[in-house]
Order: C-alpha cells, then structure tokens, then sequence
C-alpha cells in the first residue's frame, strides 16, 4: 500500500508558493535570454515533466519540446550511481538549434553529463541545462547549469516530478523524506 506521505514527511523544504515563483522567475529569465529566437526544451524523464509543463507557461518565445530517458545503473534506488545510458532518443534533429535541457534535479551529475556528451556532437547553436533543484554538495562530475531554480542539502527530497519509490511526484511541493520513518515502517 502506498502510505499518506505525513508519515514521513520531515520537512517541507520548497513550499508551492515558492516553486511557482522561481519557475516564473526562470521562465521570464529563459524568455529575456532567447527573445527573437525559437527555442527545444528537452525535458529528461520523469522527473522533470511537472516543472517542463509549468515552466514553459512562462516562457514567451516560441518553443518546442522533446523528451528523452536515461537509466542509470548501480549501487541502489536513491543513490546516483556514475554511468547513464539514454533509454529514449529526442525524436529530432537539434543542428542549430537552440536546446534547453530541463531536469528536476541534479545530483551526481551524471545524468546530465551523458545528455550533454550525446546532443552536444549533433552541433545545436547552443544547448544549456535548466535545473530546479541543485544538490550541488554530491557532485562527483561538473555539469554547466545555467539556469537554476534552488541549491538544496544534502537530503532525500520528493514530489514535484521527484518519487520515491515512483509514487508521490504528484505533490505540489518538495519535501524532505525522513528515511528511517520511510524505511522504518515499510511493509
Ligand atoms: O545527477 P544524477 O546523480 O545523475 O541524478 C539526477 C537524476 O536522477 C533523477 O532521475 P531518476 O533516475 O531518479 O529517474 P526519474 O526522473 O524517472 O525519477 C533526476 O530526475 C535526474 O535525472
Ligand atoms: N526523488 C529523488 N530523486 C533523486 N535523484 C537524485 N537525487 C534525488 C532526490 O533527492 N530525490
């Protein structure tokens, strides 16, 4: 049985209020930066397709989007694990394009690190990273993140697109996940 999340919830770390305000922000910031250009969001599943659909509510030149997946191998569900294969291609040609990747949450890096090697060889104008959350104490590779919405600790975090254990991403807010209350009564 999935549990109501007050079971384990240990804070509230990003309030919606908040969240929706820095999108905005992002979105207006994003459209200033591109104005007179078309623009590719590339939305990394699936985390990231909440903050997709509420950011490009505030982005005011023309855009497109595309998806793609990566799975990542190793040490366990909630740890990042240092290699990344894309499962799920962007289904265009980027060539001269103007690529953002859009991401929920950057940990280790390495997700976005693979992303970033595969559509920087098919030469787009230019391709930047738009990040939500920023776990920038856990990163093992450098990543160049130029639009992000919050740098957060080191901490298990949920909903808005995040999971845990795939269910919750539905959550208007990011919270932190108390763990041992998480696993502690995990049937
Ligand atoms: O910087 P990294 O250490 O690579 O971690 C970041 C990645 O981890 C999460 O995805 P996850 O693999 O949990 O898939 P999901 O988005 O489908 O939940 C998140 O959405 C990022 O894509
Ligand atoms: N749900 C979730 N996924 C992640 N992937 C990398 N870090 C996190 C995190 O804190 N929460």
């Amino acid at each position: 049985m999935v549990r109501d999340y007050h079971e384990f919830l240990g804070e509230v770390l990003v309030s919606e209020e908040d969240l929706q305000a820095r999108v905005a922000e992002l979105g207006r910031e994003i459209s200033r930066d591109f104005e007179g250009k078309e623009l590719l969001l590339v939305c990394i599943l699936r985390g990231g397709v909440l903050f997709l659909t509420d950011l490009m509510r505030h982005i005011s030149v023309p855009h497109a989007i595309e998806f793609m997946a990566v799975s990542s191998y190793g040490t366990g569900a909630r740890e990042s694990t240092g290699q990344a294969r894309i499962t799920l291609d962007v289904n265009t040609d980027i060539r001269d394009r103007h690529v953002i990747l859009v991401e929920d949450i950057v940990d280790s890096g390495h997700t976005l690190a693979s992303v970033l090697e595969l559509l920087s060889m098919r030469k787009p104008a230019s391709l930047a990273v738009c990040t939500l959350l920023d776990k920038a104490e856990r990163r093992e590779v450098e990543v160049p993140i130029l639009y992000r919405g919050f740098e957060i600790p080191n901490k298990f975090v949920f909903g808005y697109g995040l999971d845990i254990d795939e269910f919750y991403r539905n959550l208007p807010f990011i919270g932190v996940v108390d763990l041992q209350k998480y696993d502690g009564n995990a049937e």
